[in-house]
């Protein structure tokens, strides 16, 4: 086994299944921070939009163009980003290229300023070029032809590519490792609604290359969390604690997706087909997000045999009654379910419970497309946020999403932590307005305070990793003087019921409903 590189952290070895992957060079504990890097190359998606070359902010309206090399977009010529150095600057002067050029073909833009990367710091290209790019199965595939069309056929149209850079693909291999190790992150100035929303992607997310982190492999459970800050720095930091010689993992998808769904998604988009516990275990270490309910007992758990086979190729069995049903039936059910998800209204919060109470009729009470919809749902339920009813169904749905994340997202989460910020805001909502109206004595106030005080405090345990000018960090930040807040009151309602005064202090609960600066639409 060769040793690549080595920090006090961890060391890069390599082997026949990973390729090279990290190590922990010593017990690392929960919440140590294993690695802070700054992006090698930033750009935007696949398909390419304008941005600004400096600030990396997505450009909707008016775009300028950099004095200096007459070619870089940008928002404007006092930004300060740091994303366009003189040395980029100075290699694409040298192109010949114009503006107007690279206006019209977005795509290329991100490819190209890898490669012009060659030309002005050798030991990151170099480094870059390292990474796994995979051109061996994808060569000749309909990714290899489409970056042929629209990414290799411009640039050599532009004249910007050499016989010898045709030769060895070098476009192609750009692309590879661009696809199989970039990082999305959040444009800057993005709404923090949907930088922190657990189901949708902001609709404009940039690709980030990081060169450290890329080399950490995959698990679906992982043992580290990575954040990103608004300048996109990105840190590493274990969510618990990795003895010394273990895989430093990284969870490269969604959490909450079912085994078929995540290994799909690996093997489509990193050409690997995922092995690991969680994946080779047909209850999902008895989640049951995938199994679905035996329609002959109507008792017991449908799970795949054969947990590491397509859905549709293995059969199924129930845990109860051992019915064995075909694989082609349950994946028939489940596209069908998709399909109604995908059809239905995202804004009605009636057609959505309905299609909930529909799929509890299929699916096992945890099943990811029963969690997804709770996950869409929560949002709808903050427009009715005065109603007792939508606030006791948020709960429910926030408190059933983190018992799955403790399973599936063990130790530090900001997923958990976000759903848990959730959930303390709602009970104390709602306690507040039981205690206002009479409701509930000053007692069950006091007592589901004290509930929602041991959320917070969970939250901002799993909050407290994500950087200061981050969404999240401004949420941590929210969070903190909320439980500040929240402790005097508990203080006060103690010495209230202590004293057996059980007034209606106006003041304190205005202060406990004060809504977070942040929107609420974080799950
Ligand atoms: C972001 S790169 C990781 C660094 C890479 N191993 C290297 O040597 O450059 C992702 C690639 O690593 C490999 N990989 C990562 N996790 C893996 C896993 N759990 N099982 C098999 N291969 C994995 C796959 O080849 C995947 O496409």
């Amino acid at each position: 086994m060769e040793t690549f590189k080595t920090t006090t952290m961890f060391t890069i070895e390599s082997n026949e299944i990973y390729g090279r992957y990290m190590v922990a060079a010593k017990y690392i504990k929960e919440g140590e921070l294993i690695l802070k890097e700054t992006p090698a190359i930033l750009g935007s998606t696949i398909e390419g939009f304008h941005l600004c070359f400096r600030c990396c902010k997505p450009l909707r309206t008016s775009v300028q163009v950099c004095k200096n090399c007459g070619i870089a977009t940008l928002c404007s010529q006092d930004c300060q980003g740091i994303n366009h150095p003189d040395s980029e600057c100075t290699a694409l002067k040298a192109t010949g290229i114009k503006a107007v050029q690279l206006i019209n073909s977005p795509q290329v833009i991100m490819p190209l300023r890898s490669l012009l990367m060659r030309n002005y710091n050798e030991d990151l290209w170099n480094q870059f070029l390292s990474m796994e790019a995979h051109l061996n199965t994808r060569k000749d595939t309909l990714i290899w032809n489409s970056h042929r069309e629209y990414i290799e056929q411009p640039l050599r149209d532009l004249n910007l590519l050499t016989d010898q850079d045709l030769e060895q693909n070098v476009i192609q291999k750009i692309c590879g490792v661009l696809d199989v190790n970039s990082f999305e992150v959040r444009a800057p100035d993005e709404q923090v609604s949907s930088s922190i929303n657990l189901t949708s992607h902001p609709q404009e997310c940039l690709r980030a290359v990081y060169v450290q982190a890329s080399l950490m492999t995959h698990d679906c459970t992982g043992n580290t969390l990575l954040s990103v800050d608004d300048d996109f720095v990105m840190t590493v930091h274990a969510s618990k604690p990795i003895p010394a010689g273990e895989i430093v993992f990284f969870n490269y998808g969604n959490c909450l997706k079912g085994t078929y769904e995540r290994r799909q998604r690996l093997r489509e988009g990193k050409y690997f087909d995922c092995v690991c516990r969680r994946c080779s275990d047909p209850s999902e270490m008895g989640t049951h997000l995938s199994s679905v309910k035996c329609k002959k007992c109507r008792n017991g758990l449908v799970i795949p045999t054969i947990p590491l086979s397509d859905v549709y190729k293995t059969s199924w069995t129930c845990q109860s009654c051992v019915t064995v049903y075909k694989g082609v039936l349950i994946k028939t059910t489940l596209d069908q379910l998709k399909e109604k998800i995908i059809s239905r209204d995202p804004t009605s919060l009636s057609q959505g419970e309905q299609l909930l109470k529909n799929l509890e009729t299929f699916l096992a009470p945890q099943h990811h497309l029963i969690i997804e919809l709770k996950q869409n749902l929560i949002p709808l339920y903050d427009y009715n946020s005065f109603n007792e009813m939508a606030m006791k169904r948020k709960m429910e749905f926030c408190e059933d999403i983190i018992r799955v994340l403790k399973i599936v997202e063990p130790g530090i989460s900001r997923l958990q932590g976000l759903a848990l910020f959730q959930l303390q805001s709602t009970q104390i909502n709602l306690a507040n307005k039981q205690y206002q109206y009479k409701e509930i004595p000053a007692s069950t106030y006091l007592e589901t305070l004290l509930l929602a005080e041991r959320n917070l405090t969970e939250a901002i345990k799993y909050l407290v990793y994500e950087p200061k000018n981050s969404p999240e960090g401004r949420l941590t930040k929210h969070a903190l003087n909320d439980l500040k807040i929240l402790k005097s009151t508990i203080k006060q309602m103690r010495c209230l019921c202590g004293e057996g005064k059980l007034t209606q202090d106006k003041d304190l609960l205005h202060k406990l409903t004060r809504k977070p600066t942040v929107p609420t639409t974080v799950l």
